[in-house]
C-alpha cells in the first residue's frame, strides 16, 4: 500500500469485517494448565483446491495465554490461524472442514456472522502496515467502520498505552502513522487491533520484519497483552516461541500437528522424535 491509497489489504479487511458473532505473559506453565479453554479445534481439515494444507488438527487453546505455532515453511501455521477468524473464507479455493469453537460456539455454524467473529478475534500481520492516516485515526478506524460509539480520546489513549506506544506518540497523535519507525508502526497496528476490544489476538509473525530491539519490545508486549487477551502467534523464531509462549503447537510438513503441549515440555522433553529433530535444527 502506498501512502496515498486507501487501505485495501487484509488488515483493513479485518478492521472492516470486525463489526460481532465471537496472552501469557510468560506466566508459569502451571498457571495456564488449568485455564479455561477459549478455542477448541476438532478435526480441522483445510484444502486449497485439491491440495490439503491441514490434516485433522485438534487442540485446545487456554484463555489469557500465549500459544505459539511453529514449524517449517508451508506446514500450515498461517492457514490454521486464519481458521480461527475465518479469514480463509476470503480465499476462493479454500475449504475448511471440522469444528472450531470459540467459547463453545462453532465459528463455522451457519448462524455465525464472520464479520462479528472478526470483531472478537483481532489480527496483526507480519508487515507493520498502518493506514495512511494519523496515529489517532488508525486507532479509531475499526471503531468508526463498525459504528462503535464511545469516548474515542479515551479509547485511543488506553489502546496506545496497552500497546506500549502512548509515551512515544502522545504529543503527535495527529501526525501520520506512516512516519513512525517499523516497531512503532507494528505497535500501532496492535493498538488498532485492540481498540475494538477483541477477546483473541492472532499474530502472524508480528516481529519478523523488525530489528532486534523492536522485536524485543513486541515480545514484551505480547507477554503483557496475554493478561487481558488470548494470544495465538505464528513465529519462525523458535527462541521467541520458547521465550514468550505458554503452549506450543508444532506443525510439520503436510499440515500435520505433531505435538501440542506446554512450551517448556516441547522444548525440553518433546514426546516426538520429529519434534526434537525440528527444534534442535536437524531439519526444517
Ligand atoms: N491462498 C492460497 N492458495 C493456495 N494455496 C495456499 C494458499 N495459502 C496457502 N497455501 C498453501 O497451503 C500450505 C500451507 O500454507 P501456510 O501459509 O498456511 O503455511 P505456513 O506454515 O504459514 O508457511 P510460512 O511459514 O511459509 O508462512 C502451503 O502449501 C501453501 O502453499
Amino acid at each position: 500500500m502506498t501512502g496515498t491509497e486507501d487501505p485495501t489489504n487484509d488488515e483493513m479487511l479485518v478492521q472492516t469485517d470486525v463489526s460481532d458473532g465471537l496472552s501469557a505473559s510468560s506466566s508459569s506453565v502451571s498457571e495456564t494448565t488449568n485455564a479455561e479453554t477459549i478455542i477448541r479445534a476438532d478435526d480441522i481439515n483445510v484444502w486449497y483446491g485439491d491440495e490439503q494444507a491441514l490434516q485433522n488438527i485438534s487442540m485446545e487453546i487456554p484463555e489469557n495465554s500465549v500459544t505459539a505455532m511453529i514449524g517449517p515453511s508451508g506446514c500450515g501455521k498461517s492457514t490454521f490461524l486464519r481458521c480461527i477468524n475465518r479469514m480463509n473464507d476470503l480465499i476462493d479455493v479454500a475449504r475448511v472442514e471440522g469444528e472450531l469453537t470459540l467459547r463453545g460456539k462453532n465459528v463455522y455454524d451457519a448462524d455465525v456472522d464472520p464479520v462479528a467473529l472478526r470483531r472478537r478475534v483481532g489480527m496483526v500481520f507480519q508487515k507493520p502496515n498502518p493506514f495512511p492516516k494519523s496515529i489517532y485515526e488508525n486507532v479509531v478506524y475499526g471503531l468508526k467502520i463498525q459504528g462503535i460509539e464511545g469516548d474515542y480520546d479515551e479509547i485511543v489513549e488506553e489502546s496506545l498505552k496497552r500497546a506500549a506506544l502512548w509515551d512515544e506518540v502522545k504529543d503527535r497523535l495527529h501526525e501520520s502513522g506512516l512516519d513512525l519507525s517499523g516497531g512503532q508502526q507494528q505497535r500501532l497496528c496492535i493498538a488498532r487491533a485492540i481498540a475494538t476490544d477483541p477477546e483473541v489476538l492472532l499474530m502472524d509473525e508480528p516481529a519478523s520484519a523488525l530489528d532486534p530491539v523492536a522485536t524485543s519490545q513486541i515480545e514484551d508486549l505480547v507477554e503483557e497483552l496475554a493478561e487481558d487477551y488470548t494470544v495465538v502467534i505464528v513465529t519462525h523464531n523458535m527462541q521467541q516461541a520458547a521465550r514468550i509462549s505458554d503452549k506450543t503447537a508444532v506443525f510439520l510438513t503436510g499440515g500435520e500437528l505433531v505435538e501440542f503441549d506446554d512450551t517448556q515440555k516441547i522444548f525440553e522433553n518433546p514426546e516426538s522424535q520429529r519434534v526434537e529433530d525440528y527444534i534442535t535444527g536437524k531439519f526444517g
